[in-house]
């Protein structure tokens, strides 16, 4: 069957972007499975309970500045130093009348005082005394008890990924052992007869296996426990053997290559009689073909061999569907940007567009060009890009100056 009309990109048997990550979302259910964890272990992880701070985060009040603790009911009196009080070594007494504490940043702030005097606004004697150049209110340069988290507050939801923010938080609140959700096992096949290992010559009409280091990249970024099946022949026994035992071990399975309507692509057809499919094509370019369903206990996403779309429908598809089973509250998509294209972009209408694109920063603000060739085998654009710019379906060719929607490929964690 003709699946696609030439000169048209239109291809009705295809989902739409939206509906086809819709679909994927739904079917995908968090890990039910949970373990307990070191914190300096938890970087990756999901939490698996909500978080209280078991005390008053900070625990004291203490001071915010170098100088001195003193009371703000003398106004500008020359104060005697009494005493000093340093990070983890407290003052012990009392902070009277016309008195002060030599204090540090986060030292506790003595009883009796209630601000502290910065030490650039203190002119100091010999006699160890100071007179205030400023009055200091009540409070000033205070850290209060609880100002950041008070005891019995909830810290941190479950359903969190811990990133270095909510691991140092969590450090902060002294806790050493947490319940995360156990790791989601992805396992992983790339099919193709010309594929080749790295290292080796290749002969006429090979290729060496990119897909499987970028698929391995992409996993570790999600902190899976990668289990990479290696390379599977175009044969359809193989094929069956090593979509199998994948399914028997996995929660996710991935191939790439073989999806497509060519005479040695069985990946959709093995799915539809191994297991259940839910879909296997997409209204956007690069990625058309995308095999989703089910194979066994395991969800089954079959990538397009073109590198570039098989790293697309990753981060598209499978990199949501991941985050949710992994028991990431929402939201699973990463935010998109509004940007001024800086040039021109060319396309035809019918399928949702992802270039490959970069950002700029020019005097007017932050702007966003694409990147030279947008084929799907043109792996250096896509190393070279660092955000996607996405054009609606129905859109033709987008003109530099319109706003453009855009999804940033890194992030700062
Ligand atoms: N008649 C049609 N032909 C094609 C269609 C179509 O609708 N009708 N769709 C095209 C689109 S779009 C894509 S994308 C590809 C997807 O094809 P497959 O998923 O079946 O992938 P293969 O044919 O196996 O390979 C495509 C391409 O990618 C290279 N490849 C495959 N695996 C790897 C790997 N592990 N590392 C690096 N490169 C890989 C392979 O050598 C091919 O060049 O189908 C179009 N055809
Ligand atoms: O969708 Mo294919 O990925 O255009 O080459």
């Amino acid at each position: 069957m003709a699946h696609c009309c030439s000169g048209n990109e239109r291809d009705s048997l295809a989902k739409s972007v939206t509906d086809a990550r819709d679909a994927i979302l739904a079917a995908s259910l968090p890990v039910q499975g949970t373990e307990n964890v070191h914190l300096g272990n938890a970087l990756g992880r999901v939490l698996a309970m909500d978080i209280h701070a078991p005390a008053d985060v900070p625990a004291w009040s203490n001071s915010a500045m170098d100088g001195y603790a003193l009371r703000s009911m003398d106004d500008d009196a020359i104060r005697r130093i009494i005493g000093q009080s340093f990070a983890g070594h407290p003052f012990k007494g009392r902070v009277g009348a016309d008195e002060c504490v030599r204090i540090m940043t986060g030292a506790v702030v003595p009883e009796g005082a209630d601000a502290v005097l910065v030490q650039e606004e203190a002119e100091v004697h010999a006699d160890r005394k100071i007179t205030p150049q400023t009055v200091s209110k009540a409070g000033a340069n205070i850290r209060q008890p609880g100002e950041d988290l008070q005891a019995g507050a909830l810290a941190l939801e479950a359903g969190t990924w811990l990133r270095p923010a909510q691991i140092g938080l969590l450090a902060s609140l002294g806790i050493a052992e947490l319940a995360v959700y156990r790791r989601l096992r992805v396992a992983f096949i790339s099919t193709g007869d010309e594929l080749r290992p790295l290292g080796g010559a290749l002969a006429p009409g090979q290729i060496y296996d990119s897909n499987r280091y970028a698929l391995h990249g992409m996993l570790e970024r999600l902190d899976c426990e990668i289990l990479d099946l290696g390379r599977i022949a175009d044969d359809p026994e193989s094929i069956e053997a090593a979509l199998h035992s994948a399914a028997t071990v996995a929660d996710v399975v991935i191939s790439t290559g073989g999806v497509s309507v060519g005479d040695a692509d069985y990946i959709a057809a093995l799915l539809g009689r191994l297991g259940t499919i839910h879909f296997w094509k997409i209204n956007m370019k690069p990625g058309r073909p995308l095999a989703f369903g089910q194979l066994g206990n395991a969800t089954f996403f079959g990538l397009p061999g073109n590198p570039v779309s098989a790293m697309v429908t990753f981060y598209q598809f499978v990199r949501p569907s991941i985050l949710k089973r992994m028991g990431k509250a929402a939201p699973w998509t990463p935010p998109l940007l509004q940007l001024p294209l800086a040039q021109d972009l060319q396309k035809k209408p019918g399928r949702t567009d992802f270039q490959r694109g970069h950002l700029l920063q020019t005097p007017a603000g932050l702007q966003v060009a694409g990147i030279g060739q947008q084929a799907s085998h043109i792996m250096s654009g896509m190393a070279h890009a660092d955000c996607l710019i996405i054009l609606a379906a129905e859109a033709g060719h987008a003109k530099a100056g319109s706003l453009v929607d855009v999804q940033i490929l890194e992030g700062l964690v």
